[in-house]
């Protein structure tokens, strides 16, 4: 199968020095769901934003349904990332207005931003967003406030925002961290069903080794900006955990 994401020889060097990312390389397929693991400061956060361009690379590409991203025009750049849904850790959503109205605001890319401030978004849009919430199990929370919301629910709205954007690829930036054992079950279980039925690949960024075995079915670790391991998770050895863990960065 053709790879939906190829990411060449990537390298982020910012402007204080930090080599947060050196020379990394790997291809998607379509549909995959990978979890990339790693300490603090391994440079997890930093892959998933410069594949989408959040953050500038220094070096390296990545192509994207056949884009290369370097050479792209801001407005290319804009159309990739409407294709690349993004999860976050503190859920970024915009706690005074509505679930729904949060929610599509993951179709921003495509209506443009006079509309989507005036809030003109199409009555197709509207159930799209609607029924997205439903197979959220949020449909009681559509018309409240997104800071009435629990964390987890917080979550599951920041799922049905980057679903919103009818995406080809999800990154989620350590999207469990904030949330207790039994919400974070909850939040992979729909993160992982949705990419699996809707045909979506995934990059999660996780703490715990446990969850990506649980989940994914490729493990991305990253040590010191660099990826020392690329394979299966029955593949990922106690040996290679603990290399992966074995000490801070900052102490090499
Ligand atoms: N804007 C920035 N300017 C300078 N250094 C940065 C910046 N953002 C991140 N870094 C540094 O780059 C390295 C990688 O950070 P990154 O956030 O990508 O790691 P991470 O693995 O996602 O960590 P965490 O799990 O704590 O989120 C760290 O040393 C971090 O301090």
């Amino acid at each position: 199968m053709a790879a939906i994401l190829q990411v060449e020889r990537l390298s982020k060097k910012y402007s204080d020095g930090t080599a947060a990312l050196s020379d990394v390389s790997f291809e998607l397929e379509p549909g995959e769901f990978a979890a990339v693991i790693g300490l603090s400061g391994a440079g997890k956060s930093t892959l998933l934003r410069c594949i989408n361009r959040l953050v500038e690379p220094t070096g390296g590409d990545v192509s994207f349904g056949g884009v290369r991203s370097a050479k792209a025009s801001a407005h290319e750049v804009r159309l990739l990332r409407r294709q690349m849904g993004m999860i976050f850790q503190g859920y970024n959503l915009i706690q005074r207005v509505s679930v729904l109205r949060n929610v599509l605001h993951g179709r921003l890319g495509y209506v443009g931003p006079v509309r989507g401030a005036l809030g003109l978004f199409s009555k197709q849009d509207v159930e799209e967003a609607k029924s997205i919430l439903k197979r959220l199990g949020l449909e009681q929370q559509t018309y409240k406030r997104a800071d009435e919301l629990s964390g987890g629910q917080q979550q599951r709205v920041g799922i049905a925002r980057a679903l919103c954007q009818r995406p080809k690829l999800i990154l989620a930036d350590e999207p469990i961290a904030s949330l207790d054992p039994v919400t974070a079950k909850i939040i992979m279980d729909n993160l992982h069903r949705i990419c699996r039925e809707d045909g979506i690949a995934c990059i999660v960024n996780l703490h715990q080794v446990e969850v990506a075995k649980t989940y994914a079915t490729r493990i991305i670790g990253m040590r010191k900006g660099k990826m020392v391991f690329d394979g299966r998770p029955e593949d990922l050895t106690d040996r290679m955990i603990s290399h992966i863990y074995g000490e801070s960065p900052d102490k090499e």
